[in-house]
């Protein structure tokens, strides 16, 4: 398929978003949230109109880690339609499931429900006039991933993966996802997290305490780029827990790694025909 006829695709649903980011993983835990929320910052900080869709339904993290457990989006009815504003933080859109359930609501929706959910979440969103739309899907291969890349043709994948060899597996099957299933989504490179730990105290030293090599293997494997490698600081779990950003945390090494990352992405701006 031809690049304009994808971009008029993504268009029909979203139609002031120039860019949308999809952030993925094969399981759980490995940084993804922390990945789509510090990159939606890095895209804001560089001059682009931003927002983040936490896509997360069944543990929408997006709330906690920017410090929105409270807020509600304005919703307003206008023919018939329920329609939402994002809320804003530090000068990103921000919406997210989670704004609409109570802290103690677990979501038990099976597959087809919880793509509607937030086929709706997405459609009902007045998001304004976009460069960029980073997703944070949920973790794996489920039904609310696939929907969402169907609905995007126009969109481009990162998967966050960390070194060791059972996650580089995950990583794997998430990276199938995008060209499989009907999907044509290409991946715009591999973010390892988690890549090492290097001590406040002997910034010289680096323990590799997942293993090491998982990224590269996975981009090589792919054939796209390993955008980057983020080490494990003990500020990225006390930041997101106080709602901050890595841009807060006058951590030089991350804060550059996230500029890079965004300018990465921010090149390669073509989807291939
Ligand atoms: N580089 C890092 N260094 C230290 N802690 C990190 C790093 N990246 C993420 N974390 C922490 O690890 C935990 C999991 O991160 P996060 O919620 O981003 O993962 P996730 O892949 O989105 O998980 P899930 O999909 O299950 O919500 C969080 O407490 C986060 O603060």
């Amino acid at each position: 398929m031809k690049n304009m006829e994808i971009k008029k695709m993504q268009t029909k649903i979203l139609p002031e978003v120039e860019n949308i980011i999809l952030v993925a993983s094969g399981k759980g835990g490995v940084g993804k949230s922390t990945v789509a929320v510090n990159l939606a910052v890095a895209f804001m900080r560089e001059g682009y109109a931003t927002g983040i869709l936490d896509a997360d339904l069944y543990g929408p993290s997006v709330p906690m880690a920017l410090g929105l457990e409270d807020a509600r989006p304005r919703v307003w009815k206008e023919n018939g339609k329920d329609l939402m504003e994002p809320v804003e933080k530090f000068g990103i859109k921000v919406m997210s499931l989670g704004f609409l359930m109570q802290k103690q609501d677990a979501v038990i929706w099976r597959g087809p429900l919880a793509s509607k959910a937030l086929t709706q979440l997405i459609e009902n969103t007045r998001w304004g006039k976009l460069d960029y739309l980073v997703i944070d899907l949920p973790p794996g291969t489920g039904d609310i991933s696939i929907t969402l890349s169907q609905k995007f043709p126009g969109a481009r994948a990162i998967i966050v993966v960390t070194p060791q060899q059972m996650a580089i597996a995950d990583g794997r099957k998430a990276a199938h996802m995008f060209v499989a299933n009907g999907v044509d989504i290409p991946v715009a490179g591999i973010v390892e997290n988690m890549a090492w730990f290097v001590p406040e105290k002997h910034p010289d030293e680096k323990y590799f305490l997942f293993g090491r090599g998982g990224g590269e293997q996975l981009a090589n494997e792919y054939g796209v780029p390993l955008l980057s490698q983020l080490p494990l600081v003990a500020d990225v779990c006390e930041l997101s827990d106080q709602g901050k950003n890595i841009f807060n945390s006058g951590n030089a090494i991350l804060i550059k790694a996230f500029e890079e990352l965004a300018q990465k992405i921010d090149q390669v701006k073509e989807v291939p025909a």
